[in-house]
């Protein structure tokens, strides 16, 4: 569909050989060129001029050269970036809320008396909500809009701030959460569909990425407050929990000045405001291609696969969005079953391992993860434009997988080289230890007079080897893997079915999210801890087979053009791209496709 589309589209540029076929054809016949319109730049005035006269007269390395200097007048306005940092607030609050719980808990256990059953509840209904609202905000967007959505995630995210931070009981507490955790689902499908509906091509991956920056920068600052605080015993943890109101309203209030999506407004027939904003995000460059494209890819879905029936239905039944489907789920699934999120909650009892003795000193070097987390999506964040999506993904979770079965080695000599229990199991309160074998298992550790009571970990001389596959893991895993799944799902859906699909995606997400989470004490118990690192490694291998098969390169291509990257079988996704590997900036000849590549000559016919 797409591709009949974009072969219709006069001005899907696509190659200089063919450029050249076209002038070729153009001087021999000569009625026909003039009835396929002058070979003239159409983006700006000026500069088509030159690039016509180099069409016409000069050669093709005048051409080039005129089309270059387009493209290096061809700038972004600045009000693209303001939406996406504004949108990607949202990114944040998702990171901090998911993040803050931890360091809150520690505090609220005490102040409150929860039992384990309470504490479970107040971490993991945030999660469920935001399961429940992910999958529930792909009609809110299909409906309302995607600035509607985020309002209403941003009026969530500051309504459940404000109960959590005034909250006297843990009723109110869970009430609160689950309010946060409807916002962060909300937030987690429609921000980057928004972002990259309203992102130039040529830095779509970029811009949608700074949004998983922002979630692991959300939970880097989460990391920091918990560590500040917990020096407040009594309410420290109002502080905490109640922090994110501040960006809250910072979005909510921004966003009632930010526009909506454009190619939202075309689908809902508001083309003259789609226009404006469309005009207002593109700077100096004619947003004619861009709104037919748009135009002409929504009423040739309509054709083909019809508005009647449930989107959900509709996306199943035909194939290219099927397959679309299944990657981005699928990527969603392996990134939760990688074991990010336990390798989050838990660094600290890793650090511990590592022979870090004291609490507070282990819950700030937990920052110190959650900062390395950060710093990695930054790398993400410069090289998606760079290498693209699908080698980024593949080394990403290669690099993974390998972290994983070092970080289980590291359990594995840790274990057997422990040293035996000499002291009957009683804690000083009187209860038995949770040590069961002559191991050392637990996560806390603390000296009484001249006994070390370790729980779960002992530090052995080969800790340093879980501490460097902690550090490889987030090396790895951040720039990839963590970014990447939010990132092709914005893309790979047509319009009709994005809504859909990232809700779609992004539930299994969360979904994957709490089973991990939940499941990891439980395996850790039943396989060890090196059998889940172990377990984990095996998924991201299954993971690698399921990235090389099936996920296409996106990288450069209109969000129009990327759904005929889904026409072939699943499995042939990754090979179907004969452009990948080649960096391709479109500009607009009337009548003819060109494009302009790095490997300049190689490309000329
Ligand atoms: O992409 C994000 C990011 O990697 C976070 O660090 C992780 O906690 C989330 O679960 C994930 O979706």
């Amino acid at each position: 569909m797409s591709r009949k589309a974009s072969e219709n589209v006069e001005y899907t540029l696509r190659s200089l050989s063919s450029l050249m076929g076209e002038r070729r054809r153009k001087q021999q016949e000569p009625d026909a060129a003039s009835a396929a319109g002058e070979c003239s730049l159409l983006a700006a005035a000026e500069s088509s001029t030159s690039l016509q006269s180099a069409g016409a007269g000069g050669g093709v390395g005048d051409l080039e050269r005129a089309a270059r200097r387009q493209f290096q007048q061809d700038e972004t306005p600045a009000f693209v970036y303001v939406v996406a940092v504004f949108s990607a607030l949202g990114g944040f609050l998702f990171g901090y809320d998911t993040g803050v719980v931890s360091g809150a808990m520690l505090l609220l256990k005490r102040q409150l008396s929860l039992d384990a059953l309470w504490q479970e509840l107040l971490v993991s209904s945030t999660v469920g909500a935001a399961a429940v609202s992910a999958l529930a905000g792909g009609a809110l967007n299909g409906v309302f809009g995607r600035r509607a959505a985020i309002l209403l995630a941003s009026a969530l995210f500051t309504a459940g701030s404000a109960v959590l931070a005034a909250a006297s009981n843990k009723e109110t507490l869970l009430a609160g959460r689950l309010v946060v955790g409807l916002g962060i689902g909300i937030a987690s499908m429609t921000v980057p569909v928004y972002i990259a509906e309203v992102s130039p091509p040529n830095l779509r991956g970029r811009l949608v990425t700074i949004n998983t920056l922002f979630i692991t920068g959300g939970q880097f600052f989460a990391s920091v407050v918990d560590g500040a605080f917990s020096y407040l015993q009594k309410d420290g943890w109002r502080y905490m929990l109640g922090l994110a109101a501040i960006p809250a309203v910072i979005q909510f209030f921004g966003f009632l000045f930010l526009p909506e999506s454009p190619r939202w407004l075309i689908q809902k027939g508001q083309t003259q405001k789609a226009r404006r904003i469309l005009s207002q995000m593109r700077g100096n460059q004619t947003i004619d291609e861009e709104y037919d494209s748009i135009k002409n890819n929504i009423e040739e879905e309509e054709k083909e696969v019809g508005s009647a029936g449930p989107v959900i239905c509709r996306m199943l039944s035909y194939p290219p969005t099927r397959r679309a489907l299944i990657v981005g789920c699928g990527l969603q699934m392996f990134q939760q079953l990688s074991g990010i999120n336990t390798i989050m909650y838990y660094s600290a009892t890793i650090l511990q391992m590592s022979g870090v003795e004291d609490d507070r000193l282990a819950i700030w070097l937990a920052s110190v993860t959650a900062f390395t987390n950060f710093i990695f999506t930054l790398a993400g964040v410069w090289l998606v434009e760079k290498v693209g999506r699908r080698k980024l993904t593949f080394g990403s979770l290669a690099g993974t997988t390998v972290a994983l079965i070092i970080l289980a080695l590291g359990f594995v000599l840790s274990a057997q080289v422990s040293p035996r229990i000499t002291f009957q199991p009683i804690t000083p309160s009187g209860q038995n230890a949770t040590c069961t074998s002559y191991r050392c298992e637990n996560e806390t550790k603390f000296k009484t007079e001249d006994i070390f009571w370790a729980y779960n970990f002992c530090p052995t001389p080969y800790s340093w080897t879980a501490l460097l596959g902690l550090i490889l893991y987030l090396v790895f895993f951040a720039p990839g893997m963590g970014p990447m799944p939010w990132t092709v799902n914005s893309e790979i859906y047509p319009l009709w079915a994005r809504s859909t699909g990232n809700a779609c995606s992004s539930g299994i997400n969360w979904i994957f999210n709490v089973l991990v989470s939940l499941t990891f004490l439980h395996t850790a118990e039943y396989l060890t801890y090196y059998g889940a690192f172990f377990l984990y490694a095996g998924f991201a291998a299954v993971g690698l087979l399921f990235i090389y098969g099936c996920l296409p390169e996106t990288k450069g291509k209109k969000l129009e053009e990327i759904e005929s990257l889904f026409d072939n079988r699943l499995c042939t996704c990754g090979t179907s791209d004969s452009d990948e590997g080649r960096y391709i900036e479109y500009i607009r000849v009337k009548g003819s496709n060109y494009h302009l590549s790095d490997n300049d000559a190689s490309d000329v016919e």
